[in-house]
C-alpha cells in the first residue's frame, strides 16, 4: 500500500518540507520586500524569506526580546511567514496602546485551537466584540457574587490552604516536587466556584485532569506557530504536540465544562444555586425569557469555565512554585517573613486577609515574586481592528500585537538590576509597601485580568501560612535546583523537590 503525505517517515517528510520552504522562499521575494507598511515599526534584523523572523527566536524568547528591544527601541515589527507582528515593550508604550488606543486593540486573533475545537468567537479569552464584552462582564458579575475581592472569598481560599498545609504536614520533612499539590489546591478553588464542589488530593478524575492542564500550557509554546502553519497538526509523531493539546481542550470542554452542566440542569436540590454554572444559567434563561438580546448560551458557557479554570490555575499555581524556590535560595528573605508574621501576628492562628496591612514585607515578597517570576511572559496577543499611531509610528489594521509583559516586569530603566530577587525594592526607608505604577503582573487595559483580587488574596494567604507552619529547605544540603523556567504560555520553574520542616517541632 502506498504511503500517503503524512504517513511519510519523519525524515522524508522534513525533507520535502524543506524543499517546499526553499521553493516558496525563492519565489516570495516581493513579498519579502513589502510586507509592512514602511511607517509601521521597524524590523530589528531584516527578515528572512518566507519565514520572515520565525527561526531567529531562539528557544529563549524572552532574551532574544530584551536583545531586540534594546537594539531597536520599544516598538518593533516581527514577520512571521508574511504576518506582520508589533512587539510592544516597557510600561510607557504599554500604556499609550493598551489603555490611549483600548478599542482598537481590544481584539483576540483567532487561533489553531478554535478552530480545532469548532468554536468560533466564544467564551471570554479568545472572543472578541459584544461576545466578549458580555460574557466578560457577566463573569464578573457572577464571580463578585461569590465574594470577589471580599472576605467571602478569602475564608474560601483559606479553607482551601488549610487542606494544602494537613496534606504537607504528613509527608513529616520527606522531599516533595509540590506542583500537582499545589495546582490542585489551587484549581480547588476556582473550581468549587465555578461547580460547587472540590476535589479530593487523591482523586483520580481530578489529578489527571489538573496534570493534563499543566501539560497543555506547556505545549502553548507552539500555539503562534500551530496558529501560522495549521497544518503541522498532521505531522506524524505528533511533533509539535498539537494533537494533545486539542485533546486536551476536548477534555475539559467535555468531561468537565459539559459533564458539569448537565449534571447542575439535572439537580433539583437547593444547592443548585450555589456555584457559577447554575447562576450562569439563570441569568441567561431570565434574559431568554424577556426576549432581551444576548450571546448567553451553551456553548459561551462551556469555554467560559475552560477560561476561568485555565486562567485560574497554573497562573496562581506557578507563582506559588517560584516563591517556593525563591524561599531556598533566598533563606534570609524566607527568615524575614517567618519574623514579620511572629511578631505581628504570632506563630498559633491562622492569618487572615485582615492580616494583610499589617505585614508589608510579605507583601512585598509576594510583589517581587510576581516581578522577578513574571510567570505570563505574553499577555494576550491582539490584532489591531482600526489603524492608529502611537509613539510616532502606525498600528495597520489587521496587524497582530505582543504585549511583551517581561519587557515590563525587567524593565532595566524601571527596576535597579532587575534579574536580582530584591523584595525591599518594593519598600520605601519606613518599611512601608509602595506601589510603582510600572508594576502590572495582570496587565492593563480593556483585557486586564478579571481574577486579579482573587489572584492577589490566594497568594498572600498561600504565601503566609506556608512560612508560619513550615520551614522550607532544599532536598541536598548545599544542592539547590537552579531557577531555569519551563517556557510556555505560563513559565513555571523546572520540576525540583524540597523539604518543608514543620516549625515548633
Ligand atoms: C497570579 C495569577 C494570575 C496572573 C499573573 C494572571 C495574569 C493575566 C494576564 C497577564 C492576562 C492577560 C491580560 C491581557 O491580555 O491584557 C490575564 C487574562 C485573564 N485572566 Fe488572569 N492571571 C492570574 C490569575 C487569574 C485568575 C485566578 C483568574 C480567574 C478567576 C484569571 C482569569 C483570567 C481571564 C478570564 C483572562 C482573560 C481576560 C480577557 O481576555 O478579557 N486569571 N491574566
Amino acid at each position: 500500500m502506498q504511503a500517503t503525505f503524512f504517513e511519510l517517515p519523519i525524515v522524508q517528510f522534513l525533507l520535502i518540507l524543506l524543499i517546499i520552504f526553499l521553493t516558496i522562499g525563492l519565489m516570495s521575494k516581493k513579498i519579502r520586500t513589502k510586507r509592512k507598511p514602511d511607517n509601521s515599526p521597524p524590523y530589528p534584523s531584516p527578515p528572512s524569506y518566507f519565514v520572515g523572523h520565525l527561526f531567529q527566536l531562539t528557544t529563549n524568547c524572552r532574551l532574544k526580546m530584551r536583545e531586540w528591544r534594546h537594539a531597536t527601541g520599544d516598538l518593533y515589527s516581527l514577520d512571521f511567514a508574511g504576518r506582520h507582528y508589533i512587539v510592544v515593550n516597557g510600561y510607557k508604550t504599554f500604556k499609550e496602546v493598551f489603555v490611549h488606543h483600548a478599542g482598537s486593540v481590544q481584539g483576540v486573533p483567532p487561533s489553531f485551537i478554535n478552530d480545532k475545537l469548532q468554536e468560533h468567537n466564544k467564551g471570554i479569552a479568545e472572543s472578541n466584540g459584544q461576545n466578549w464584552l458580555e460574557q466578560r462582564k457577566v463573569s464578573i458579575s457572577i464571580l463578585r457574587s461569590f465574594g470577589l475581592g471580599t472576605n467571602l472569598l478569602a475564608e474560601r481560599i483559606q479553607n482551601e490552604v488549610c487542606v494544602y498545609l494537613d496534606e504537607l504536614s504528613k509527608l513529616r520533612g520527606a522531599p516533595l516536587d509540590a506542583r500537582l499539590l499545589t495546582t490542585v489546591s489551587v484549581s480547588n478553588i476556582i473550581c468549587s466556584i465555578i461547580i460547587g464542589r472540590r476535589f479530593d488530593h487523591q482523586d483520580p478524575y481530578f489529578t489527571e485532569l489538573v496534570s493534563n492542564m499543566g501539560k497543555a500550557t506547556k505545549y502553548f509554546a507552539n500555539l503562534p506557530l500551530l496558529t501560522l502553519f495549521p497544518w503541522l497538526y498532521h505531522i506524524p509523531g505528533d511533533l509539535f504536540n498539537a494533537r494533545k493539546l486539542v485533546s486536551i481542550f476536548k477534555e475539559i470542554n467535555c468531561s468537565f465544562s459539559l459533564a458539569n452542566i448537565e449534571r447542575i440542569c439535572d439537580d433539583d436540590s437547593s444547592e443548585k444555586a450555589d456555584n457559577f454554572i447554575a447562576c450562569y444559567l439563570s441569568k441567561m434563561a431570565k434574559k431568554h425569557n424577556e426576549g432581551k438580546p444576548t450571546t448567553m448560551d451553551k456553548e459561551n458557557l462551556i469555554a467560559v469555565i475552560r477560561n476561568l479554570f485555565i486562567a485560574g490555575t497554573d497562573t496562581t499555581s506557578g507563582n506559588i512554585l517560584w516563591f517556593l524556590l525563591y524561599m531556598l535560595h533566598y533563606p534570609d528573605v524566607q527568615e524575614k517573613i517567618y519574623q514579620e508574621i511572629v511578631s505581628r501576628v504570632g506563630s498559633e492562628r491562622q492569618i487572615t486577609i485582615e492580616d494583610k496591612p499589617n505585614l508589608p514585607y510579605l507583601n512585598a515578597v509576594v510583589m517581587e515574586t510576581q516581578r522577578h517570576a513574571c510567570v505570563t511572559p505574553f499577555a494576550s496577543p491582539r490584532v489591531v481592528i482600526e489603524e492608529f499611531t502611537a509613539e510616532g509610528f502606525v498600528f495597520p489594521a489587521g496587524a497582530h500585537i505582543l504585549p511583551n509583559m517581561d519587557s515590563v516586569q525587567h524593565d532595566p530603566n524601571v527596576w535597579e538590576n532587575p534579574g536580582d530577587f530584591n523584595p525591599e525594592r518594593f519598600l520605601d526607608k519606613g518599611g512601608n509597601l509602595i506601589q510603582p505604577e510600572e508594576f502590572i503582573p495582570f496587565s492593563l487595559g480593556n483585557r486586564v485580568c478579571l481574577g486579579e483580587s482573587m489572584a492577589k488574596m490566594e497568594l498572600f494567604l498561600f504565601f503566609s501560612a506556608i512560612i508560619q507552619r513550615f520551614q522550607l529547605l532544599p532536598e541536598h544540603e548545599n544542592r539547590l535546583p537552579p531557577l531555569d523556567e519551563i517556557y510556555g504560555a505560563i513559565a513555571c520553574p523546572q520540576p525540583y523537590k524540597l523539604r518543608f520542616i514543620q516549625r515548633n517541632n
